[in-house]
């Protein structure tokens, strides 16, 4: 039968994919190869038996082909399940492999002639198995370190059971009631307690904030907590906070910081710069140091009646509306005495600024000074006032429909006149 199974499984080289597609009994077959017992038994496994096949008989084994057929097929339709012990397990049963190389390493060639031997395990070919590896003895399955789900019961819960760690401490252990693990915890703080950091010390940490942390859980932290941060104060907010003559509550650092923006302050001074770093008396300097560049003027802001704000100004001059009030549009020579004329007239009222005379009637209630502080250059020059007032106003520009003429002296004046009346009294 040795010689038939091997001339079988030599001359079929095309039955491999014929049996791929015939049902296979409900009763599965053990493996085919040794090599399959190491398979996973929950995932279905094609087993794939290669064997090697003589060429030249291929007629008698289409003859025993058309055999094997007829018996598969009675052994399909009776599905008489294979003996417990079947001989083809045999192999599973040996604890070492045997030989693959030699011809009758096969599980075909191993099995005896008396079994029915003519299965579809023992024909080369593809078969394919759902949960391969089943059927057998459960023991044999265990010989060879497989695993054998169809025996059930307990054998199958406890390999179950051997893949799932256990949890470490125990779910009803002392560890977990406790709250710790002793053999983990101890050696940490016995490392950390004694002797303690220096910065963990409560006699150093007196200027720090207390903090619960530093106190009970010092030696498990390597840092205390950092200071709260200054940064982004305003340091003139912090000199603010200072009482003059009150016991100082601050800390050193605090102090030092102190001290270091004092004397910074006090070198930008020595230099002409203000707090910011910028040159005083310019205008963008804080307002404690303008004013006190322009403390000598009598500088005070004044509620404009509303449609008077230099908005409205702007408008005006730009409207085209007479702001001189002159019967020409030609610019006019005024000495002293005739400004001095238009100094009481409500609708008439010139000033004498920069060596130019205006005609500030229409200007008083814009006026961001007010029309008092206007008024006192009103019918004279106002030149020396108005730069200690405001010398950054642009007076040409905010003025120039205003404009009368320009201011000249008294001399000049009567120079002027002298012709005109040497003239007419030639005339
Ligand atoms: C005649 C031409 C004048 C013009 C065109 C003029 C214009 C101005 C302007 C534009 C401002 C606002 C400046 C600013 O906000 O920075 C102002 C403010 C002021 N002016 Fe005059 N001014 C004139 C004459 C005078 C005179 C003669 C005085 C008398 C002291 C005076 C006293 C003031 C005062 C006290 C302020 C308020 C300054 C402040 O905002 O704190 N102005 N003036």
């Amino acid at each position: 039968s040795d010689g038939t199974s091997s001339g079988q499984s030599k001359t079929l080289p095309m039955w491999p994919f014929f049996s791929a597609f015939i049902k296979q009994p409900p009763n599965p077959k053990p493996p085919s190869s040794p090599q399959a017992q190491a398979t996973t038994p929950t995932a279905a496994t094609a087993l794939i038996t290669v064997q090697d096949y003589d060429a030249p008989n291929f007629e008698p084994a289409l003859k025993e082909k058309d055999t094997q057929q007829q018996q598969l097929q009675t052994q399909i339709s009776a599905q008489a399940p294979p003996p417990p012990s079947s001989p083809l397990s045999s192999p599973r049963r040996t604890p070492s492999p045997p030989d693959l190389h030699s011809p009758e390493a096969t599980p075909k060639a191993l099995a005896p002639s008396a079994a029915p031997s003519v299965r579809i395990s023992a024909i080369p070919g593809i078969s394919l198995l759902a949960d391969g590896g089943r059927g057998g003895d459960d023991s044999g399955a265990r010989g060879v370190g497989g695993s054998n789900h169809s025996s059930g019961g307990q054998a199958e819960e406890d390999e179950t059971d051997d893949d799932i760690p256990p949890s470490f401490p125990s779910l009803n252990s002392v560890q977990r009631a406790s709250g710790g693990i002793p053999s983990l915890t101890a050696p940490l703080l016995s490392s950390a307690s004694p002797p303690p950091l220096p910065s963990l010390s409560p006699s150093t940490n007196t200027n720090r904030i207390p903090s619960p942390v530093t106190s009970t859980a010092a030696p498990t932290l390597p840092m205390a907590p950092p200071p709260i941060p200054i940064r982004g104060r305003n340091p003139k907010a912090n000199a603010r906070l200072i009482v003059p003559g009150a016991p100082s509550q601050t800390s050193a650092a605090q102090q030092q910081r102190q001290s270091a923006s004092s004397a910074a302050r006090s070198r930008l001074a020595a230099v002409g710069l203000g707090a910011s770093g910028v040159a005083a008396g310019n205008g963008l300097t804080l307002p404690s140091q303008r004013k006190s560049a322009t403390s000598s003027s009598s500088r005070k802001k004044v509620i404009l009646e509303p449609g008077h704000s230099p908005l409205d100004w702007a408008r005006l001059q730009r409207s085209g509306v007479d702001l001189r009030n002159l019967p020409h549009s030609n610019l006019i020579k005024v000495s002293p005495s005739m400004l001095a004329t238009h100094a009481k007239h409500p609708d008439d009222i010139w000033t004498a600024l920069n060596g130019r005379v205006y005609n500030i009637t229409a200007y008083l209630p814009f006026h961001p000074g007010g029309e008092r502080d206007l008024l006192r250059g009103a019918g004279k020059d106002c030149t020396k006032l108005f730069n200690a007032t405001h010398p950054w106003v642009n007076v040409e520009g905010m003025l120039a429909e205003c404009l009368i003429g320009i201011y000249i002296t008294e001399e000049e004046a009567a120079a002027l006149a002298a012709p005109e009346s040497s003239l007419e009294s030639v005339d």
